[in-house]
């Protein structure tokens, strides 16, 4: 980001309680089927948000609602202080989209096509939001300026994909949604990905809606995980707090004697710390791990129903069925 940028950052202005997405009692039904029953959430301005869910849970759905794509069955949804069902260009000019695939305008060249898109920002630029964003500044933001003279259809899938995002950011949203970003973005490009995420939220205070399938991008990008099954959001939180709140426990297991042990507790410090204390140096091969944020998600989906339309219900999840002290 360039020395201009945090000139460049949004204000807090007309949106619900300092709240920039607004969501409750969100339903979406097509045909017969309930696909979002009841879908409750919040988000402030600069919060990075993961929408976490199995296929077919009705993440897109949910994302196209709050992008004013899709009309929703029933509920209140407010983004940026608008119902996205009513709101005009002025608000669409302040939110940014990066769709899961963008196949158009393969003859333009990349620079040519975000320097076009960017000329329908310029009557929504305001005193603290200069729109749109400067092509070559843009590009190199995202990592394509040495191809910034090549044609659509001549680049690879990851570079498509960053040409994808540049072109949600082009008009400096102060809300970007982001589903499936960094599907088909090799290492490196995924790394410096993640990079521009955190500088658009650290910098500029964009609020950010990602969806994704990789549990370790949500844990490393999102300030707060929200997972989608059922029709519901059935966790809400930082990976942490929904690891603890779902699985309540850490795993220790260590050998003493040639015989390896397990122990589940929710205390793993104080476990460890009684280990050595009754069997000293005859303890090997200590670990001690806490859940992660795939044994919550299981857990979760697997509790609340398979993610998609009609999945089952209640059902004991992964950590239900630990064992107390097992020895092999
Ligand atoms: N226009 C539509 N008409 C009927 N059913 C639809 C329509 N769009 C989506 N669905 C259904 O709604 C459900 C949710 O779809 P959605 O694409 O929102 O899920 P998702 O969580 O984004 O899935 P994925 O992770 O596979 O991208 C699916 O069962 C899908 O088949």
């Amino acid at each position: 980001m360039n020395s201009e940028g945090k000139g460049l950052m949004t204000t807090n202005t007309s949106d619900d309680g300092g709240f920039v997405l607004d969501v409750e009692g969100l339903r979406m039904r097509y045909g017969t089927t309930d696909v979002l029953r009841e879908v409750t959430f919040r988000a402030r301005h600069g919060e990075v948000v993961a929408l976490l869910g199995p296929n077919g849970a009705g993440k897109t759905t949910t994302i196209e609602i709050l992008e004013g794509f899709r009309m929703r069955s029933a509920g209140r949804v407010s983004v940026l202080g608008t119902d996205p069902a009513h709101a005009d260009e002025a608000w669409r000019a302040r939110v940014g989209v990066v769709l899961q695939s963008w196949r158009d305008h393969g003859k333009w060249r990349v620079r040519e096509l975000l320097a076009h898109f960017g000329t329908y920002y310029v009557p929504y630029a305001t005193d603290t939001v200069r729109r749109p964003w400067d092509t070559d500044e843009l590009l190199a933001a995202v990592g394509l300026s040495e191809l910034a003279g090549d044609k659509i259809r001549t680049l690879s899938g990851g570079q498509r994909r960053r040409l994808d995002v540049a072109i949600g950011l082009v008009g400096r949203p102060e809300l970007l949604f982001l589903d499936e970003p960094t599907a088909g973005l090799d290492p490196r490009a995924r790394h410096e990905f993640h990079a521009l995420v955190n500088r658009l939220a650290a910098e500029h205070r964009t609020t950010i809606l990602l969806t994704t399938h990789d549990l370790a991008e949500a844990e490393k990008l999102a300030d707060r995980i929200m997972i989608l099954s059922g029709g519901r959001i059935v966790a809400d939180g930082t990976a942490d707090e929904l690891a603890r709140r779902t699985a309540g426990a850490d795993e220790v297991r260590w050998t003493c004697g040639g015989r390896r042990f397990t122990h589940v507790t929710a205390e793993s410090t104080r476990f460890v710390r009684e280990l050595f204390r009754e069997h000293g140096e005859a303890i090997g091969e200590l670990e001690v791990r806490r859940a992660s944020l795939e044994d919550t998600y299981m857990t979760l989906v697997h509790r609340h129903g398979s993610g998609g339309p009609g999945g089952p219900g209640e059902a004991a999840g992964a950590g239900d069925a630990r064992a107390a002290v097992t020895s092999r």
